[in-house]
């Protein structure tokens, strides 16, 4: 493929699990050229300097605004996997996407493809049963509880519950050691294990009279977010504006 047409690609983090692995996928992409890889300590003007178009960003909770506010401002695209992104931050991103020439941004909690669909799935079961409650396990190094796929599924599950007219779960209980039924992520309970040997994994239980479902993924290794990431580089361009979860890129 004639080098003139290949998007050209920056990665923020590049040094650190998810980071390395988007770097690899870049390098082997026909249609792609990593031309500059960022990690901490390094000058983020390298992305301006070097005629990035899209940067993807697997960093941290604490300075991925710093570094969105900045590929923004010089008008590069993101495709953004970093986790913490609340409301607010959301919308602090679409008031700087206003201000910007047609710049995009897509955020996902999660870029696997069969994280995606546990999610959609858990939004549609959601309004059937009775009880629902999340759990998420992940590597010890994970920085933030719950996860950023938690937190979203569970938002999702209470949005479709509360669409449907479905209360809470029922639980009768009355005494408890803090912490013992999880977090409570809008009215959803979410537990979070965290255990050495584990990559990223979710389950999503739901129970009514006589009946439970479970629905699982696991992502066995880091290329699992490969996928997802690479058909965001290859469309936020198309995207100005912020794109929130890698559905609307599937159709889903
Ligand atoms: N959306 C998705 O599909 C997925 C999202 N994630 C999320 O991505 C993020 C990163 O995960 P992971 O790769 O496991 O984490 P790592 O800690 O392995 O990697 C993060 C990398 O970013 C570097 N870094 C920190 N601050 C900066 C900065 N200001 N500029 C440039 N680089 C910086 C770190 O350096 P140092 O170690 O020196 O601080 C490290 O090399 C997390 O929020 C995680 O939850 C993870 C997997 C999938
Ligand atoms: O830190 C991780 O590893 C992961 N982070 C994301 C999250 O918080 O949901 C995505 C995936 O679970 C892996």
């Amino acid at each position: 493929m004639d080098d003139k047409v290949k998007v050209r690609v920056g990665v923020l983090g590049a040094n650190g699990k998810v980071g390395k692995a988007i770097c690899e996928a870049v390098d082997a992409a026909a249609d792609l050229e990593l031309v500059a890889s960022v990690d901490q300590g390094d000058d983020i003007a390298a992305f301006v300097n070097s005629g990035t178009e899209v940067v993807v960003d697997f960093t941290h909770p604490d300075v991925v605004m710093d570094n969105l506010k900045f590929l923004v401002e010089n008008g590069i695209h993101a495709v953004v996997g970093t986790t913490g992104f609340d409301d607010a931050r959301l919308a602090t991103v679409t008031e700087w996407l206003d201000a910007s020439q047609g710049t995009g941004v897509l955020i996902a909690p999660n870029f696997a493809i069969g994280a995606v669909l546990l999610m959609r799935f858990s939004e549609q079961a959601a309004r059937f049963f009775d009880s629902v409650e999340v759990i998420e396990l992940h590597h010890p190094n994970k920085a933030d509880a719950p996860s950023g796929t938690a937190y979203r599924t569970a938002g999702l599950i209470a949005e479709a519950r509360a669409k449907a007219g479905v209360g809470r779960s029922p639980d009768a209980t009355t005494t408890e050691l803090e912490g013992s039924r999880g977090a409570d992520v809008d009215g959803v309970r979410v537990h979070s294990i965290r255990l050495a040997g584990l990559v990223a994994h979710q389950e999503v239980l739901l129970g009514t009279q006589g009946e439970t479902l479970t629905i699982r993924h696991d992502s066995m290794d880091r290329t699992s977010f490969a996928p997802g990431v690479l058909l965001g580089v290859r469309e936020i361009s198309k995207r100005p504006g912020l794109t929130v979860g890698l559905d609307p890129l599937l159709d889903l």
